[in-house]
């Protein structure tokens, strides 16, 4: 079981690597580790689970915040329109993307985080992301607004990138061009 002691925190080089690819089919012990990354997410959203084990509640998690440099995310989330995305993901990529921004007016944080870094944190508002599921399903999903958000945050982490490299140094809270607040 994942718990908080598992997750590699801010500093660690291995989140600013960029993960190598997951040879498919996935292997047996691949398939397990993304599912323990989705069973994280379930754990820390249920009260009693996350109370008893001390869990931050997270909506999303990429596998170099286990310590494991691979292209695997897993998110777990219901979106402003109480649609449930619960995915696990193998060799995510962004296919294609829309030119308008979204940000999220109350800004970003990060499981890999142990501090608030104020400022909006501007992403595509709009993301066609292809990838392979626990299933081995190559799977094909338009996302938008605060789904769009997450699946962005958990790519950038497979590409070493965090997100406070996106919020501008000098007005953190400057409205970013051609990009609409999303407050949740
Ligand atoms: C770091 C933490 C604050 C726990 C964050 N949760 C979160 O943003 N929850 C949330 C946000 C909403 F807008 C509405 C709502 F209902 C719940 C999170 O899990 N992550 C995942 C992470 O760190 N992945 O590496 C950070 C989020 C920031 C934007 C997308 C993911
Ligand atoms: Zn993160």
């Amino acid at each position: 079981m994942i718990t908080m002691k598992d997750i590699i925190r801010e500093g660690d080089p291995i989140l600013r690597e960029v993960a190598s690819e997951v040879d498919l089919p996935p292997s047996e012990e691949n398939k397990e580790t993304l599912e323990e990354m989705l069973q994280y997410l379930k754990n820390s959203q249920d009260e009693q689970i996350c109370d008893r084990y001390n869990l931050r509640p997270g909506v999303g998690l990429a596998a170099p915040q286990i310590g494991l440099s691979k292209r695997m995310l897993a998110v777990h989330f219901t979106d402003f329109n109480e649609k449930l995305y619960s995915y696990g993901l193998f060799n995510p990529r962004i296919v294609s993307h829309s030119v308008e921004k979204a940000y999220l007016t109350s800004g970003e944080g990060c499981l890999s985080v142990d501090r608030e870094v104020p400022g909006y944190v501007p992403r595509y508002a709009r993301v066609t992301i292809k990838a392979t599921d626990l299933e081995g399903n190559e799977v094909k999903l338009r996302l938008r607004d605060f789904a769009a958000i997450v699946f962005q945050h958990e790519i950038d982490h497979l590409n070493g990138v965090m997100f406070y490299d996106h919020i501008d140094p000098d007005n953190p809270f400057k409205e970013p061009e051609n990009a609409k607040p999303l407050d949740h």
